[in-house]
């Protein structure tokens, strides 16, 4: 018993993070100490109700006594009952309560976290500590917490009740203990170590389950069904071999308590009537004493049995704490400059090096100079991995640069807020995010407050009106994950909307590099020349006609600027342009 209660505190002090949740809520965390205490003192006033009406009822043949004794345990049966009851109730609340909070607070820490995070962490591994770690102190915050605290509170009373009613046969209890509790914690042990490996198992068996059939496409087309199928059989077997030992053991362990316990009992309840044929403790007494015994027996099976349990939670615990204890590494600045108001809409890039792996690492941007004046389209151009979508991104200050400075609207981007920053701009990805909502949700995300008149005037402006048309429910229609039921060109419009309604001054455009059909490409330019009318625009162009169109082509390679000036500039002078043109650019 004393290496588990010295090594069992350190297991389970990532509970204690639990704590100020917990203390959050004042009121039902009284309530509950309140019926905790009155249905443990209530359930140990019954034993000693018991042993009374043996002596004066029982022993003394007088059955008005019986009676009397007979009424007061209901009456404390009665409280008891509804204590336990309003126990049970606060705890769970107050479990639920915990729980709702903890994964709110975690998901919206998560989303403030910087790119880099990330870039580090698989998001598989995030939303399965957001589900399942959270599903764990689910599980077993309500039964196990109010058990554990049950037990404890009845052990203590049970103990001291004991005391109370015979020192003897509490010393005889004590003595005889360790000869039932070593081997039994011995085991419980064991079985912990077995049930972590068999919810190892499981949760790969989850994982497995949720790639393939997240990948149900690919694996019918490289018909992989057999050998997948076989793959999820196997570790099915592994994950029931697991438990079926496990479940052996744990059936070995109820029959060993089983078989101690009632040994202990006979035991003690021998030693208890020699002590009372020698008249040092009366009938009543025993009774009073087994009953409490026995209450201490059992709540001790149950700390036990929670142990285990909330071991679990403890982990699970610190997988969520430990991310709300990463702090982003791109924060506001602590006197935020506030932004011209109305905005300007200018960019400048002076001298601005980066690497994705600090400043020491190989640089992504190398001393990268440009600015675009208001209302101008700048497009970047270059071979691929030459920097052009890092520049976009450190322009929203996904991550911070190494040197140099850029600047939106006269300040450096460092001084502002984040939130000020990016809303300063309406981006529009490569491959457009779209999201497993309704048409209107999706274009709402522009912009959550905009009337539905706004998002129609968005929707025609992007061309996205005219196929909404033919859906069935029309802007209320589901368009599935990622938006499996439109076409690319639909998603692409779609995204066009979202930024239209966003309405910001800058446009930041990564061109889709694969090209459309020429009627839905068409669409798409249409839609664009919409988006940019008006509006400085940084554009990543893959389009001939957006170059075209453009003030200024900057040309990277290699994350240097090597060439700018208009495609006709461009083109008159050969070189590195006219053959990236020539490669890259489709025409519409
Ligand atoms: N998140 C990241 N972490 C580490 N390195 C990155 C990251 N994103 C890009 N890189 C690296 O930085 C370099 C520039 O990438 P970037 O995406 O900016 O190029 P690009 O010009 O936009 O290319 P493409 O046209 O293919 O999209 C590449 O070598 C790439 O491997």
């Amino acid at each position: 018993m004393v290496p588990e209660t010295s090594v069992e505190p350190r297991r389970l002090r990532p509970l204690r993070r639990l704590v100020p949740f917990i203390l959050a809520y004042p009121v039902r965390l009284t309530l509950t100490v309140l019926f905790l205490l009155t249905s443990a003192i209530s359930s140990l006033a019954i034993p000693a109700a018991l042993g009374g009406a043996i002596d004066e009822g029982f022993v003394a043949q007088n059955l008005e006594n019986v009676g009397r004794y007979g009424w007061l345990i209901v009456t404390i049966a009665a409280i008891m009952a509804i204590a336990s009851g309003a126990r049970f109730y606060f705890i769970s609340v107050i479990g639920e309560r915990v729980l709702a909070d903890l994964r709110q607070a975690v998901f919206s820490h998560l989303l403030r976290l910087d790119a880099k995070y990330f870039d580090t962490n698989r998001i598989g591994e995030l939303t399965s500590r957001l589900n399942g770690d959270v599903a764990v102190i689910r599980g077993a915050v309500g039964s196990s917490f109010s058990l554990a605290l049950r037990s404890l509170v009845t052990i203590i009373g049970a103990l001291v009740m004991m005391i109370l009613t015979s020192p003897v046969l509490t010393l005889a209890v004590v003595i005889a203990l360790p000869a039932v509790l070593v081997p039994v914690m011995a085991f419980s042990r064991r079985l912990r170590g077995m049930s972590r490996k068999t919810q190892d198992a499981l949760a790969d068996l989850s994982a497995m389950a949720t790639e393939m059939l997240g990948a149900n496409r690919t694996v019918k087309a490289f018909t992989q069904e057999g050998v997948q199928s076989r793959l999820y059989d196997e570790r099915s077997e592994a994950s029931y071999r697991a438990e079926t030992r496990r479940l052996a053991a744990r059936s070995i362990m109820v029959a060993m308590v089983i078989f101690l316990g009632t040994a202990a009992l006979v035991g003690l309840v021998w030693w208890g009537a020699r002590s009372v044929f020698e008249g040092s403790v009366s009938a009543g007494q025993l009774a009073q004493f087994l009953v409490y015994a026995l209450m201490a027996a059992g709540a001790l099976t149950n700390v036990s049995e929670v142990l285990g349990t909330l071991q679990m939670v403890a982990g699970s615990t610190e997988r969520l704490t430990e991310i709300l204890d990463t702090t982003p590494r791109i924060q506001d600045p602590k006197k935020p400059l506030p932004l011209p108001q109305p905005p300007l809409g200018t960019v400048e890039f002076d001298n601005v090096t980066f690497s994705y792996d600090g400043p020491e690492g190989e640089p992504v941007l190398d001393g990268i100079s440009f600015s675009v004046a208001r209302g101008q389209t700048v497009a970047l151009v270059g071979p691929s991995g030459s920097g052009k979508s890092t520049a976009l991104s450190l322009l929203q200050r996904f991550y911070d640069i190494d040197g140099g400075s850029i600047r939106v609207d006269g300040l450096d981007i460092r001084d502002v807020a984040l939130h000020d920053l990016r809303s300063r701009f309406a981006y529009v990805e490569q491959e457009p995010i779209i999201f497993a909502g309704t048409i209107e949700e999706n274009i709402l995300f522009g912009k959550p407050d905009a009337g539905r008149d706004e998002v129609i005037a968005a929707a025609r402006a992007a061309l996205v009106d005219d196929f909404v048309a033919d859906l069935p429910l029309g802007y209320d229609t589901v368009v599935g994950e990622r938006g499996v039921m439109l076409s690319g060109g639909q998603k692409q419009r779609l995204a066009i909307a979202r930024a239209i309604l966003r309405n910001a001054p800058i446009l930041l455009l990564d061109e889709a590099t694969s090209a459309l059909d020429a009627q839905s490409e068409h669409l798409v330019q249409l839609a664009l020349e919409h988006l940019m009318a008006g509006r400085t625009t940084l554009v990543i162009a893959h389009r001939l006609a957006t170059i075209r169109d453009a003030s200024t082509i900057l040309v990277l390679e290699g994350g240097r600027i090597i060439d700018q000036g208009s495609h006709d500039q461009l083109v008159g002078k050969g070189g590195r342009y006219a053959e990236l043109a020539k490669l890259q650019f489709r025409t519409a």
